[in-house]
């Protein structure tokens, strides 16, 4: 039987889900980063990526027929050109992009989704500056230096990795501007995500038991792995991922890019996840409770009333959407002597945040929204789902797969067919 195996490296940690060729999951691998809360070297991640791949039973492994890896977006690195990492990487909420600004106001075209200190291009910008860069030969994604693990073909990327590197996802290339800099690094050959690029490396399939014509996919990024785990398809579907971050992406026949908001559409077949990514969110909230406490906390949450408590949630300043300001304070005072009553009040802060998102998205002419799904840690929160409903106004369900891999899984199944 064939098999296909979907890799999240999300914030919090790695994630693997394998499923059969009718998408019925045979085995769900999790593994939280130890320690810091997230991952900071390459090195880990390759750790993380290598002892996955022994925890998936061996009966299973034998039989993949094809793998795929999705990674936060703008979660950047440079290699060498025997791809080992010069530096370290910088992860998707970095902001030190922000003393690049007025260079890239200067060369980016206005409202482009890469005029953001967060975005890989401000990154690639930075990175320029710093000593490491003349060792550098490759700007890679996350996702695209762990699919290099796999497959050994250094420079390839999805386009939807690639769009906060400023690649131009409606004409399937550089953009000319970009193209103009010359800038002195190999930047990523283009795929759409689901293609296929090589077999594993000879000595991956052989040490881990893996066929050696199982294929190694062009992968996505974690919020579009949980819209593709959704089975969201019509315009006007949309998915709130509630992990480490809160990110919202709504289905639409119309492309949405507004910088000014952090408000950017990735392509979608002939349609546009138009959407944007906030720090808010769960990170926030394991500042203050561990999940077992959010678990039982939530359930004493007086849903008949709104709480008046206005912060806006973050672990420090800069947010990215729908404020895309690096310098943008956390609110989290006043502090309430009741957890319960503090929760409540992240809670509904982290909905009112969502909601404007959404509604953003809607002014600026993507489709109404009529439903969203919700994947991530925060989705098993039914007070929160009830809290969100009131400001969303719309009916907010769970996908029935809410983890990230799952959708990745079955980009390694479907490959590019699935956006058709
Ligand atoms: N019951 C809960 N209610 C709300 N948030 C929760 C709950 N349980 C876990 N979380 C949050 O989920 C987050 C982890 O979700 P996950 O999807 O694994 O994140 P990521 O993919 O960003 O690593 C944590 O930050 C945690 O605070
Ligand atoms: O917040 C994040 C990590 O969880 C990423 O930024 C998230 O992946 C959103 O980016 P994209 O819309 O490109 O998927």
């Amino acid at each position: 039987m064939d098999f296909y195996l979907g890799i999240d490296f999300g914030t919090s940690g790695v994630r693997g889900v394998v499923i059969n060729h009718e998408t019925h999951t045979q085995t769900e691998i999790k593994h939280h980063w130890a320690g810091e809360p997230v991952a900071k070297g390459a090195d880990s991640w390759q750790v993380g990526l290598f002892r996955l791949l022994t925890e998936i039973p061996e009966k299973l492994r034998r039989e993949i027929k094809a793998i795929a890896i999705n990674g936060t977006s703008s979660t950047v690195l440079l290699c060498d050109g025997a791809g080992q990492p010069v530096d370290a990487p910088l992860l998707y909420n970095d902001g030190r992009g922000s003393v690049v600004m007025p260079q890239l106001k200067s060369i980016a075209p206005p409202q482009n989704n890469v005029l953001s200190a967060t975005s890989s291009l401000a990154k690639l910008l930075w990175m320029m500056q710093q000593p490491s860069f003349s060792q550098g030969r490759y700007f890679l994604h996350q996702a695209d230096w762990l699919g290099f693990l796999l497959h050994g073909y250094l420079g390839i990327s999805d386009y939807h990795n690639a769009l906060k590197l400023g690649y131009d996802v409606e004409e399937l290339k550089y953009p000319q501007w970009l193209e103009k800099l010359e800038l002195p690094i190999q930047l990523p050959t283009v795929l759409p995500p689901g293609t296929p690029i090589a077999k594993l490396r000879p000595e991956i399939a052989t040490g881990f038991h893996f066929p050696h014509d199982c294929l190694v996919c062009a992968g996505t990024t974690d919020s579009i792995a949980a819209f593709l785990a959704s089975g969201a398809k019509y315009p006007g579907e949309a998915v709130t991922s509630l992990g480490s971050t809160l990110v919202i992406k709504l289905l639409s026949r119309t492309r949405v890019e507004d910088s000014r908001y952090g408000i950017y559409s990735h392509r979608w077949g002939n349609l546009w996840l138009t959407g944007g990514a906030s720090n808010t969110g769960g990170a926030v909230l394991k500042q203050f409770f561990s999940d077992a406490e959010l678990e039982r906390l939530s359930r004493e949450i007086n849903m008949t009333t709104a709480c008046e408590l206005d912060y806006y949630p973050l672990l420090q300043p800069g947010e990215r959407f729908p404020i895309n300001d690096p310098l943008l304070p956390p609110r989290l005072t006043p502090r309430p002597h009741s957890p319960v009553e503090f929760l409540h009040g992240l809670l509904e802060s982290m909905s009112r945040i969502e909601a404007r998102g959404y509604e953003l998205l809607q002014v600026m002419g993507a489709d109404k929204l009529n439903r969203v799904y919700t994947a991530g840690g925060g989705a098993v929160n039914s007070a929160w789902s009830t809290i969100r409903e009131r400001h969303l106004k719309v009916s907010v369900m769970s996908s029935v797969h809410s983890e990230a891999a799952y959708g990745t899984a079955l980009l390694a199944m479907r490959g590019t067919d699935f956006f058709n």
